[in-house]
C-alpha cells in the first residue's frame, strides 16, 4: 500500500437548482431542499413516475405525462424511458447549474 495519500483537491460535484415547477416535481417525490446533484434529481423522478403510476404498467419503459406537471414541463404526452431526449432537452431548460 503507498504511504503517502495524494491529496488532490476533492472534485466539486456537480449540483444544479432545479427551476419552481420541476422543484414542485421533485418535492412530490420526497426531495428536500432547493439544490441537487443530477443523479438526484433523475432519481426523485423516477419515484415521481412510480408513486403518480404514470408509467404503463404492460409496457414499463413507457411513461404517459399527458394531464400532469411532467407532462406540461416535457411538452409531451408520453416518452419511452428507453429515448430520454425531451427529459435531457427539459433538464436544460429546468436546471440551473451551480459553477461554486
Ligand atoms: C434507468 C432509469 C432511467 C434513468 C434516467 C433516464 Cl433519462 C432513463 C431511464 N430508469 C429505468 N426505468 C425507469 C423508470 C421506469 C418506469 C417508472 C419509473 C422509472 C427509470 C428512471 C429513473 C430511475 O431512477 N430508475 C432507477 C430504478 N428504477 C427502475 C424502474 N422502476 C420502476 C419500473 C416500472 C414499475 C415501477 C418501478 C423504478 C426504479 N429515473 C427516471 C426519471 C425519468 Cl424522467 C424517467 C425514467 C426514469
Amino acid at each position: 500500500t503507498s504511504d503517502s495519500a495524494c491529496r488532490s483537491s476533492p472534485r466539486q460535484i456537480k449540483q444544479v437548482r432545479p427551476k419552481p415547477p420541476l422543484l414542485k416535481i421533485l418535492q412530490a417525490a420526497g426531495a428536500q431542499g432547493e439544490i441537487f446533484t443530477v443523479t438526484q434529481v433523475m432519481h426523485f423522478l423516477g419515484q415521481y413516475i412510480t408513486m403518480k403510476q404514470l408509467y404503463d404498467p404492460r409496457e414499463q419503459h413507457m411513461v404517459y405525462c399527458s394531464g400532469d406537471l411532467l407532462g406540461e414541463l416535457l411538452g409531451c404526452q408520453s416518452f419511452s424511458v428507453k429515448d430520454p431526449s425531451p427529459l435531457y432537452a427539459m433538464l436544460r431548460k429546468n436546471l440551473v447549474a451551480l459553477t461554486t
